[in-house]
């Protein structure tokens, strides 16, 4: 299934933040999506989830036109974001955030599929999901999505505040949804990570895409000169 944005536009109230953006993601790839501090990644993926509505252009998803089709509507087509700040409840255990999205799958089988990718969530199955450490927290949203099964997995800030180790074994289990051939949609501050998982870059700036092309293209450094500026990481 294919994701494609065409000339779309979306903001808040009179604030327009995105301007005309065209954005593909073909079924089974993986896009890296970049852009410094404010320049709407966020609200691009909150387009496509539909949280927030296009004020012209469209979303695609499986060629059909999303317009103002709700949220959940999205989720149960394979549509999924895992926000940045995590997006769990804080309050429940792991095995009751797992629980929460079997939707009549059942229980077990969310566990079972949760604890494939992330071995130390079978641990901590009874543990609330507040006071696991942030990398654990960051497993967990990344484990609750997964059990939806879903077809594309928008990502935001994926790595924002964890241990490098955290971070390799989260990158290890996007890896494995790539292999399974989900479509995945990536913000990510590290940049050199996201390129290593990305079929695709895309380079947002002031809500308008001013580069689109591949990894390679961006390895000379630049790319990223001229469009993030210093301190790529
Ligand atoms: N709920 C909101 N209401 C009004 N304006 C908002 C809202 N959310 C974001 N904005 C504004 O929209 C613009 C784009 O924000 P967005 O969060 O999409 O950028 P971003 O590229 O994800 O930034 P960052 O890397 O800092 O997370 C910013 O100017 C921001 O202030």
């Amino acid at each position: 299934m294919t994701l494609e944005l065409r000339h779309l536009q979306a903001g808040y109230g009179r604030a327009q933040v995105l301007h005309d953006v065209n954005l593909t993601v073909p079924a089974g790839a993986a896009v890296a999506l970049l852009g410094s501090n404010g320049a709407g990644k966020t609200t691009l993926l909150k387009t496509i989830a539909g949280l927030v509505h296009p004020t012209a252009g469209e979303v695609r998803w499986n060629d059909r036109v999303q317009g103002t089709r709700t949220p959940h509507a999205r989720v149960a087509d394979g549509i999924c974001l895992i926000p940045e700040g995590r997006g769990i409840f804080r309050n429940l255990t792991v095995a009751e955030n797992l629980a929460m999205h079997t939707r009549g799958r059942n229980k077990a089988r969310a566990i079972e599929t949760a604890t494939r990718y992330f071995p130390v969530l079978g641990q901590r199955l009874s543990q609330t999901a507040g006071t696991m450490s942030g990398g654990q927290q960051q497993m967990l949203a990344v484990a609750r999505a997964l059990v939806t099964q879903p077809q594309l997995l928008m990502i935001d800030e994926l790595s924002v505040g964890l241990a490098p180790v955290v971070i390799d074994e989260i990158f290890a289990a996007v890896e494995m949804l790539r292999a399974e051939g989900r479509s995945l949609l990536v913000v990510e501050q590290y940049v050199h990570r996201a390129l290593a998982i990305a079929d695709y870059v895309y380079i947002l700036q002031k809500g308008r895409i001013v580069f689109v092309g591949e990894p390679a293209q961006c390895r000379s450094g630049t790319i990223f000169e001229r469009y993030l500026g210093e301190g790529v990481a």
